[in-house]
C-alpha cells in the first residue's frame, strides 16, 4: 500500500492507510482564505508535487502552475477528466462528464445553443435581466433576504423553465430544487449508501429530481404544442437518424445544468456581496461605473444591454477577482492514460492528478498579498480566459461551458444592486469548505429600494420640517 508498484520514480508523499489513505485528513473543514491545510502542509514537506491517496484513488496532486497548466493542455492525450465514483453516480452515467471526443464536444455545441455569448445576448439575456430585477424587488418588499438561498431560488426558476418549462411555483409538491440542497457536501465524499452519510443523502435527491426530469420528459413527448425551451430543442435532436444524443443522455444532461447553474452562481454571488460589502471603496467604484451606464441611456428603466454589459469593465474585475479568492472548484480530477513524467517523477496510468487551484490563485509568487479582494489587481489583465495563474472555470477543452453565464448573471446582479437598492450585511456569511464551498448561515441581508429611500427621507424631511415649523409656530 505504502509503495505502490511504478516503472520509474513516483512523486514523494504518503498513501495514508490502506483504502482510507487520507481522505480524513482531505476533508477536514478550513476557512474560506486558507490554502487547503491539507495541501500547504504537504507541499511544504514534499514540494509543488506530491503522491497520496483519496477516496480509494491514488492520486498525485500538483500545485505547480505551469504543469497544472498542461494537465488541461493535454486532455484525451495523456490525461482524461474524472470525476469520483459519487459524483458519477449523482451526475449520472451517460453525463456530460463521462463523454469524451467527438460526444463530449457535440454535447458542449448542445449547451452552447443555450449560453454561448451569442445566445446569451439574444435569447437569455432579457430573461435574466426581468428575473434579476423581480427578485431583488421583492427581497425589497420583505426588506430583508439571505443572498445565497435567494440568488439559488432566482437562478433555478427561470433557468429551469427555459431549461424544461418547469415552474416551482405552480408544482408546489415537487420541489426540484430542495432535491438539490444536500449535493454540495455529497459529491467528493466516500461512496457509502448508508443512510446518514452526505453520499446517501446525494442520492436520495438524485432519485427524486431525476424521477420530476423523466416525467416532465414523457409528458412533453406525450404533448403536441410548442415549448419553446431547450427541452423542446433535446427532443427534436432525439430524432434525428445523426446524433449521439438519447434520451438519457439528454435527461443527464438536464440534472447536471439545473445543478450547476444554480449552486454555482449562487455561491459566488454570495461572495461577491460579501466582499463588496466589505470593501467600500469598491462599492463606490462600481456605483460610478453603473451610475454612469444609466446616465448615458435614454432612459433610466430600461433594461440592460449587451453593450452596457461589455462595457463593465470593473465589474468584470470585481467578478475575476471574487471567483479567484472562492475557489468554487476546490479540485479538478483527471486519470492518466498512459504513464507520464512530470519533473523527473513518473505517475503511473490508472492514478489521478489533482489540481488544486486555491494554490495558484492564493499564492504569493502568482498574486500580490494573495489573501486580500483586490479588483484593481486585475486592471489591464486578460480578464476572459484561463491562464497558468487563472483557472478559476478550469482550462483546455474542459473549460467551464457556463463561464459567461455565470458572469453575465453576476454583473446583472451587481448593476441592480448598486444602482437601485440600499443594503447591508445583517448577519451570516461564514464560509467553510469541507473542501466543497458551504455557507452554514447563509449570508442576510437587509435591503431596501433606492426610491423608496429617497422619498422616506424626503417625506421624513419634510416631516422634520413641518414638525419644526410647527413648533416655531407654537
Ligand atoms: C461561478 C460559476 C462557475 C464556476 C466557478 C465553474 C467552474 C467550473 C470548472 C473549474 C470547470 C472545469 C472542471 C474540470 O475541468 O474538470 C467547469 C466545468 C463545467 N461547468 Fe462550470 N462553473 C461555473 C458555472 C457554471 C454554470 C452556470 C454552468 C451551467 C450552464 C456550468 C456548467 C459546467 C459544465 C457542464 C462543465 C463541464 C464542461 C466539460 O466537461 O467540458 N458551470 N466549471
Amino acid at each position: 500500500w505504502a509503495n505502490p508498484k511504478c516503472d520509474g520514480v513516483l512523486p514523494p508523499g504518503s498513501m495514508g492507510l490502506p483504502f482510507i489513505g487520507e481522505t480524513t485528513q482531505f476533508f477536514s473543514p478550513h476557512s474560506l482564505y486558507d490554502i487547503p491545510p491539507f495541501i500547504s502542509k504537504r507541499t511544504r514537506r514534499y514540494g509543488a508535487v506530491f503522491r497520496t491517496s483519496l477516496v480509494g484513488q491514488k492520486v498525485v496532486v500538483s500545485t505547480d502552475p505551469v504543469i497544472n497548466y498542461e494537465i488541461f493542455q493535454q486532455e484525451n492525450k495523456s490525461f482524461l477528466l474524472w470525476y469520483t465514483q459519487s459524483f458519477l453516480e449523482i451526475f449520472g452515467q451517460q453525463s456530460l462528464v463521462t463523454q469524451h471526443g467527438m460526444v463530449h464536444k457535440y454535447l458542449k455545441n448542445l449547451i452552447l445553443q443555450l449560453v454561448s455569448p451569442e445566445n446569451l445576448k439574444g435569447k437569455l439575456l432579457p430573461v435574466m435581466d426581468k428575473a434579476t430585477r423581480k427578485h431583488l424587488n421583492s427581497w425589497a418588499s420583505l426588506g430583508r433576504i439571505d443572498v445565497k438561498e435567494g440568488s439559488s431560488k432566482m437562478i433555478f426558476e427561470y433557468f429551469a423553465k427555459k431549461l424544461i418549462g418547469y415552474d416551482e411555483n405552480m408544482d408546489p409538491n415537487r420541489k426540484l430544487r430542495d432535491s438539490f440542497q444536500a449535493f454540495m457536501d455529497g459529491l467528493i465524499s466516500f461512496p457509502l449508501n448508508i443512510p446518514g452519510t452526505a453520499y446517501h443523502a446525494c442520492l436520495q435527491g438524485r432519485k427524486k429530481a431525476y424521477k420530476v426530469i423523466k416525467d416532465i420528459f414523457e409528458k412533453r413527448k406525450a404533448s403536441k404544442g410548442h415549448h419553446n425551451d431547450f427541452l423542446e430543442y433535446l427532443l427534436n435532436e432525439v430524432e434525428r437518424e445523426d446524433t449521439f444524443l438519447t434520451e438519457q443522455i439528454a435527461k443527464d444532461l438536464v440534472f447536471v445544468l439545473l445543478f450547476a447553474s444554480h449552486e454555482t452562481i449562487s455561491a459566488a454571488t454570495t461572495l461577491a456581496v460579501k466582499f463588496i460589502a466589505d470593501h467600500h471603496q469598491v462599492l463606490e467604484e462600481l456605483t460610478k461605473e453603473h451610475e454612469a451606464i444609466i446616465k448615458s441611456r435614454g432612459h433610466e428603466n430600461s433594461e440592460l444591454t449587451w453593450q452596457e454589459y461589455k462595457s463593465m469593465t470593473f465589474t468584470h474585475m470585481v467578478i475575476n477577482e471574487t471567483v479567484r479568492l472562492a475557489n468554487i472548484v476546490p479540485g479538478i480530477f483527471r486519470k492518466v492514460v498512459k504513464d507520464v513524467e512530470i519533473k523527473g517523477y513518473t505517475i503511473p496510468a490508472g492514478w489521478l492528478v489533482m489540481v488544486v487551484p486555491a494554490s495558484v490563485h492564493l499564492s504569493p509568487n502568482k498574486y500580490e498579498s494573495p489573501l486580500q479582494f483586490n479588483p484593481w489587481r486585475w486592471e489591464g489583465q486578460e480578464l476572459h480566459a484561463g491562464s497558468k495563474s487563472f483557472m478559476a472555470f478550469g482550462g483546455g477543452i474542459r473549460l467551464c461551458v457556463g463561464a459567461d453565464f455565470a458572469k453575465l448573471q453576476m454583473a446583472i446582479f451587481i448593476h441592480y444592486m448598486v444602482t437601485r437598492y440600499r443594503w447591508t450585511v445583517m448577519k451570516g456569511g461564514d464560509i467553510v469548505r469541507r473542501p466543497g464551498l458551504i455557507f452554514p448561515n447563509g449570508l442576510h441581508i437587509k435591503i431596501s429600494g433606492r426610491q423608496e429611500w429617497r422619498s422616506r427621507s424626503f417625506e421624513s424631511r419634510l416631516k422634520k420640517q413641518t414638525t419644526d415649523a410647527t413648533g416655531a409656530f407654537n
